[in-house]
């Protein structure tokens, strides 16, 4: 009886420190917020909840990837779930066929041709912002317009039109807080989301009916057009339910995957061209050469620009985006072996020249060393599906950024100090003046 007396007392404490330490967790980690303005929210659909701390149980399953697959399989891929009052929304793709559909529709090199022209137009709106800021002798942070240079052009060759300042927002909301979630195969997202969440369902709305009501022909259609058809098709191979759509505009990976990554692999190797005039010169007479000096570069210049794209992957190996990247059942240290000294020479430096392929090594043993130990991009199933739009990205804005603007900055040379964990960055994102080089000014103003 004694013994009995002392376990239910024990359980008695554990219950009563049990629901102490939830309010106390409450409190600390999670921000109170007052429930009319959630009623206003056009919310995603909610699995059911226990009183008090709600879906707090759900979000403490272990492993929580499996029990967030397990609550979308059954609920659908957008979930509106709380912890206490704190709202959350769980993006969780639906499945591996409609990943397929979204990387062959938009990033295959098919459709990388296709959405060539708006990637051209976009680049123009960069020149030209970079012009206006020069012109006002206002500094330019690289990364910051570098993401907004993708994000824009992304938002287009996914459903044809810009990105707004508030979807801007959510994305760099989504970018931050997403990329270290992303790996669980979550995206949360805290105040922001909820408060922009009604208003951009609408917008997502408003864009879909519109795309119904006039569909585009057939070689016109973007990758919205193509989902919007799978989505009709009740005898499609592919399911794709419309707040799959949706979801693909909150917190993808193809936002999320393309624009950081894009945006400080840029900002790095501006950086190391900053530090080294003598490769700046070169890159710059090699555009002069094969551009020409009356004509603004093209992506379809790239192929024959050999120093820049030389440079973009020296860039990419000395400062890899995702210095760990993991495979079936590894993890791989990128950074490290990009510089293993066994496989590179002088392996900290930046020397673009190692990947101008000498005449008596060959291709072949060229391609054998970068498909060892060269993955920038990660490799194999889980490898990125967006290389070949990054390296475009990445060479076009390097290769306008030199060719039409002479660049300072403060003090002698660029530090270079890492930071970060899951992903690499700047420690001291890269802030510069530039002037408009002669004679290219005349145009880059004529510009829209
Ligand atoms: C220079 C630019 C880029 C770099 C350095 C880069 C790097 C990477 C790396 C290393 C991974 C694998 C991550 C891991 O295994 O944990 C990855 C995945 C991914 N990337 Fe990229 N990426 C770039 C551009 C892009 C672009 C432009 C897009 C598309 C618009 C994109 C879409 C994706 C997606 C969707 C994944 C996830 C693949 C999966 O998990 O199955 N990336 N990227």
């Amino acid at each position: 009886m004694a013994a009995f007396t002392v376990d239910f007392q024990l359980c008695f404490i554990a219950i009563l420190l049990w629901l102490f330490s939830c309010f106390c967790l409450s409190a600390f980690f999670f921000k109170k917020r007052k429930e009319p303005e959630l009623q206003d929210c056009n919310l995603p659909p909610s699995p059911p909840s226990v009183p008090v701390i709600a879906h707090l149980h759900l979000l403490l399953s272990v492993p929580i990837h499996k029990s967030f697959q397990k609550l979308s399989s059954k609920y659908g891929p957008l979930l509106y779930l709380r912890a206490f009052t704190s709202p959350i929304v769980l993006v969780s793709s639906g499945s591996m066929a409609y990943e397929k559909l979204l990387v062959t529709n938009l990033l295959g090199s098919h459709s990388l041709e296709r959405t060539r022209l708006i990637r051209g137009e976009e680049l123009r709106t960069f020149r030209a912002m970079l012009f206006d800021k020069a012109t006002k002798n206002e500094a330019v942070d690289v990364g910051k317009e570098m993401i907004n240079l993708t994000n824009n052009t992304i938002c287009r060759m996914i459903m044809g039109r810009k990105c707004s300042e508030e979807t801007r927002r959510l994305f760099l909301i989504a970018s931050t807080v997403g990329r270290l979630l992303k790996k669980l195969g979550i995206s949360l997202f805290e105040k922001e989301i909820m408060e922009v969440s009604q208003k951009y369902d609408e917008l997502l709305e408003k864009i879909i009916k519109e795309r119904e009501d006039n569909p585009n022909k057939k070689e016109d259609s973007y990758l919205i057009d193509v989902l919007l058809e799978v989505c009709a098709d009740d005898n499609a191979e592919s399911k794709v339910s419309r707040n799959q759509i949706k979801a693909l505009f909150c917190g993808n990976e193809l936002f999320l995957g393309g624009t950081e990554t894009s945006g400080q692999t840029t900002s790095w190797i501006m950086a190391e061209l900053i530090n080294h005039p003598e490769m700046l010169k070169r890159l710059r007479e090699e555009i002069e050469s094969v551009v020409g000096k009356m004509k603004l570069i093209q992506e379809t210049d790239l192929s024959n620009l050999l120093y820049l794209q030389a440079v973009v992957k020296e860039g990419l190996r000395l400062h890899p985006h995702s210095p760990i990247v993991g495979f079936t059942s590894m993890i791989i240290n990128t950074y490290a072996v990009m510089r293993d000294p066994d496989s590179w020479e002088e392996p900290d430096e930046f020397q673009p020249e190692r990947f101008m392929v000498p005449p008596s090594k060959g291709n072949k043993e060229m391609r054998e060393q970068l498909d060892l130990n060269y993955i920038p991009f990660g490799s194999g199933r889980r490898g990125c599906p967006g290389s070949n739009l990054g390296s475009i990205f990445v060479g076009l804005a390097i290769g306008t950024m030199i060719q039409c603007f002479d660049w300072s900055i403060d003090g002698e040379k660029v530090n270079m100090e890492e930071a970060g964990d899951v992903n690499l960055s700047m420690a001291h994102p890269l802030k510069c003046t530039l002037v408009a080089r002669d004679p290219l000014a005349s145009f880059m103003s004529a510009d829209p």
